[in-house]
């Protein structure tokens, strides 16, 4: 392998640079300002024995006990956040994927699988579920609940299905291309924590939920597959779901029998009485990654145009909407900056590689741009872009002739879902480590 020079001469190699300098600006800027300390310190407040929380305010006084369940991938950093407010005498459970340097006093933590659950994601849904079941009237539940939280914590509905069923089950489903609210439909139904489960079991406690959403607007209760909050999916439309995408038969035979013989069983459902002591926060989204994106790309100069119609999309046809879009926008602008929030979708066939989404839809975008003057940057706010240890990577005119005078084929790594390797040779990965945070996917993209 030679050096990764760029091929293209050094006044382009120069401007090229450049550019990619700037997405990565444009990338942290919007992550440093959508931190969750920040979220917390704009809705969560105590003043004098009162919480607040969004527009809610609860008089601890009244309470004689607090419980927090901390869930998802940014389970830690919530709980850390909420205890600048809360203060002592709080205890808890944290369920997060990664080990925190140091853990909040008063929590029991455990570290469950993501994005496969693991003997510890069993471990935490059980405990959660046991101190959840001593709650009476005058407890306040908080949850934190982010994304991640459907394979950090999770125990079958039925005990025929054995942790490798399960395992194997959410492989079939994370490959299929189904978007997350398909996903998260039929996982609710197979699962004793998701669809408003742990809600159930904290009843007739005081609940409030605190969420960080990593999924679309407008379908929150799929976020972490809605633990606390009433189910919108139906048991009918998980039979859909599995006929639409055609997996039922690729799933476990104790998860096809619970299908084909035994039929699923239906969450709560919103005015059933399961959710009447229960209130619910989103404080921080994609919008606001989105909102500083947007502020960071208009002091550099550009004009720009948000976009998120592709999300849920496939990887490609995003790809190919949103460089189109690139593409009109530039004429007759000298900058232009189009930036989309949300995720695409990848389905896997084969052996996959090492990558993930932002990867693959970035090495598409390279394929599609050889020689122009557009550079695209897609990454994710968690850190963690799918089985790689980058947040994503960035692309540009010269991707493509870097990439071959490396011996690397982008074809080829696009094929077998293997981008990663290649965009670490080209110093291109984009690497920050797991952020504690996840509210989706940045996608940048700008012509000049
Ligand atoms: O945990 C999950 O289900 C996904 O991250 C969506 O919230």
């Amino acid at each position: 392998m030679g050096n990764a020079q760029d091929a293209s001469g050094p006044l382009i190699s120069g401007i090229s640079a450049h550019f990619r300098g700037v997405a990565r600006e444009i990338f942290q800027h919007a992550l440093t300002e959508s931190s969750i300390r920040k979220a917390f310190d704009r809705h969560v407040s105590l003043d004098r024995g009162i919480l607040r929380v969004g527009e809610d305010l609860f008089d601890l006084g009244s309470f004689s006990r607090i419980f927090v369940v901390a869930m998802g991938k940014a389970a830690h950093t919530m709980v850390e956040a909420l205890m600048t407010h809360l203060g002592a005498g709080v205890t808890g459970i944290v369920a997060c994927s990664t080990d925190p340097v140091t853990q909040v006093f008063g929590f029991r933590y455990y570290r469950g699988g993501h994005p496969m659950p693991n003997s510890d994601s069993v471990r935490a849904a059980e405990a959660i579920l046991k101190s959840l079941s001593t709650h009476a009237s005058r407890s306040l539940v908080i949850f934190l609940v982010s994304g991640g939280a459907s394979a950090i914590v999770e125990k079958p509905v039925d005990d025929s299905i054995t942790l490798e069923d399960l395992i194997a089950t959410y492989k079939v489903l994370v490959h299929s291309g189904a978007p997350i609210r398909e996903i998260n439909a039929v996982r609710k139904h197979l699962s004793a924590t998701k669809g408003g489960r742990l809600a159930l079991m904290a009843s007739p406690a005081q609940q409030v939920s605190i969420l960080v959403s990593d999924v679309p607007d407008g379908t929150v209760d799929s976020l972490a597959s809605g633990p606390t909050m009433p189910d919108t999916t139906t048991v009918e439309e998980c039979y859909d779901i599995v006929k639409k995408h055609k997996i039922l038969k690729q799933f476990p035979a104790s998860v096809r029998d619970l299908f084909e013989r035994v039929e699923l069983e239906e969450t709560p459902k919103h005015g059933d009485g399961s959710f009447d002591r229960s209130r619910f926060w989103t404080i921080l989204s994609n919008e606001i990654a989105r909102k500083h994106a947007v502020a960071k790309a208009a002091m550099n100069g550009f004009a720009i145009e948000v976009d998120n119609t592709c999300d849920d999309w496939d990887y490609a046809e995003a790809a190919d909407h949103l460089l189109k879009k690139l593409r009109t926008l530039r004429k007759g602008v000298s900058r232009v900056c189009l930036i989309s929030g949300g995720e695409v979708t990848v389905k896997v066939t084969g052996e996959a590689g090492v990558g993930g989404r932002n990867q693959q839809f970035a090495l598409y975008c390279a394929t599609k741009i050889a020689d122009e003057d557009i550079t695209v940057l897609s990454a994710g706010t968690d850190g963690i872009d799918g089985n790689s240890p980058a947040a994503g990577a960035i692309v540009d005119g010269t991707t493509l002739a870097r990439a071959s005078a490396v011996g690397l084929d982008a074809q080829t790594a696009l094929q077998t879902f293997n981008a990663y390797p290649l965009f670490d040779a080209l110093g291109d990965a984009i690497v920050t480590g797991p952020t504690g945070n996840n509210i989706r996917d940045l996608r940048i993209l700008l012509a000049y």
